[in-house]
């Protein structure tokens, strides 16, 4: 017969059904240096196994940012939850990654010193096999033994990369990671952040290579003088896609047709039809063999949509109001609010329900 249920195994039940925590819960983080406002009421959440991308003009705040959630930086307000836990809390850091922006290891010591120092720093033990196949998995297998001194700037990168990984994170920090990178390294993190979201990992990417984000990344925030300008899925914020057709012999069928796949725009012979933003793979090769039964002559169709790049520039000049983008000020208005003092690391979890702020 079983014994009784003790309060603390009742709670251990409660807790082991909840959805795990976000990587990253922040509300409200502010932060001022003398009288410039750096940060100023930033929210997001990233959740497990999602790459978030942090994209914004110099200055706008997001390795201040970055700095808060890690505790480098102490935030003038804000609440701060990495994996469920007070971002001061130990056992949160040892399960984070993290590449800075600029940074230096000892000369002296070689790649692989290097490796097994941040290794005992992070409180882990990764047996040295693991580690070889990090300093593999960035490119460096064959310098292992070389001393950081002598590598180059990007050899350096891939350094700070592995150390970022090497003792297992659930959840990784970049913060430009690829700066210094030829395009092949470029193309081997990509790989990198991958293989990491597809075991679950979360990654928090900061970078102003915006196709590597368009590239990798699930969700973006873009911060603009300190505070969020925009948030949401690639599909979100670049809203609708264009197919761009150069047609003859449309007749009154196959034009009846062309608008029932979206809104229809003609100049010409040439025609534009804007597709819903998520499209089924069959929708675009089924409009073309209905015109071609039709009579239409196809002499091309292009898939077109604004890039990340044009979005980003067009809500800096203009702001988040156009395409149905949504700020997150109003949000972290609400967080700031709803964050009662003095509560407890759970308390304040389920009040805030942190994954759902954001939505
Ligand atoms: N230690 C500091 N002391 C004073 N001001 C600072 C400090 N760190 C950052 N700032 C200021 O805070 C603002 C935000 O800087 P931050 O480095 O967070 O921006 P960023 O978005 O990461 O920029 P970049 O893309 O150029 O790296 C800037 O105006 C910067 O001058």
């Amino acid at each position: 017969m079983s014994g009784p249920v003790t309060r603390e195994d009742g709670a251990h039940e409660v807790f082991a059904d909840l959805p795990p925590s976000p990587a990253v819960w922040c509300s409200g983080l502010h932060k001022r240096y003398k009288r410039r406002t750096a940060v100023d009421g930033v929210s997001f959440t990233v959740e497990r196994g999602e790459v978030l991308g942090l994209l914004g003009p110099n200055g706008a705040g997001k390795t201040s940012v970055i700095k808060m959630l890690l505790g480098l930086v102490r935030a003038d307000a804000g609440e701060v939850l990495l994996l469920g836990r007070r971002a001061a809390d130990p056992n949160a850091r040892a399960r984070v990654g993290y590449l800075p922006e600029l940074f230096r290891y000892q000369p002296w010591l070689s790649a692989a010193e290097v490796l097994a120092l941040h290794v005992r720093l992070a409180g882990a033990t990764v047996p040295e096999q693991e580690r070889r196949d990090c300093l593999a998995l960035v490119g460096l297998a064959d310098r292992a033994g070389d001393r950081v001194g002598g590598f180059s700037k990007g050899m350096q990168q891939r350094l700070g990369l592995a150390v970022a990984l090497v003792a297992r994170p659930e959840l990784v920090i970049l913060d430009e990671p690829t700066s210094a990178l030829d395009p092949l390294g470029r193309a081997d993190v990509r790989d990198l952040l991958l293989s990491l979201k597809a075991r679950g990992v979360a990654v928090l990417l900061n970078s102003h290579l915006i196709g590597e984000v368009e590239r990798v990344c699930d969700r973006v925030v873009i911060l603009d003088k300190g505070r969020v300008a925009a948030s949401g899925t690639l599909p979100e914020l670049l809203g609708q896609r264009e197919l761009r057709l150069r047609l003859d012999a449309v007749g009154p069928e196959a034009e009846a047709r062309l608008a029932a796949a979206g809104r229809l725009t003609r100049s010409g012979e040439g025609y534009a039809v804007a597709l819903p933003a998520e499209l089924d793979d069959a929708v675009v090769p089924d409009l073309v063999a209905d015109l071609v039964r039709l009579g239409v002559r196809v002499h091309a169709v292009e898939p077109g949509r604004i890039s990340l790049e044009e979005r980003l520039l067009d809500i800096l000049r203009t702001g988040p109001g156009a395409g149905g983008i949504r700020s997150e000020e109003r949000s972290d208005e609400a967080g700031l609010r709803r964050l009662p003092g003095g509560l407890s690391e759970r308390s304040e979890r389920s009040q805030l329900s942190p994954g759902e702020e954001q939505r």
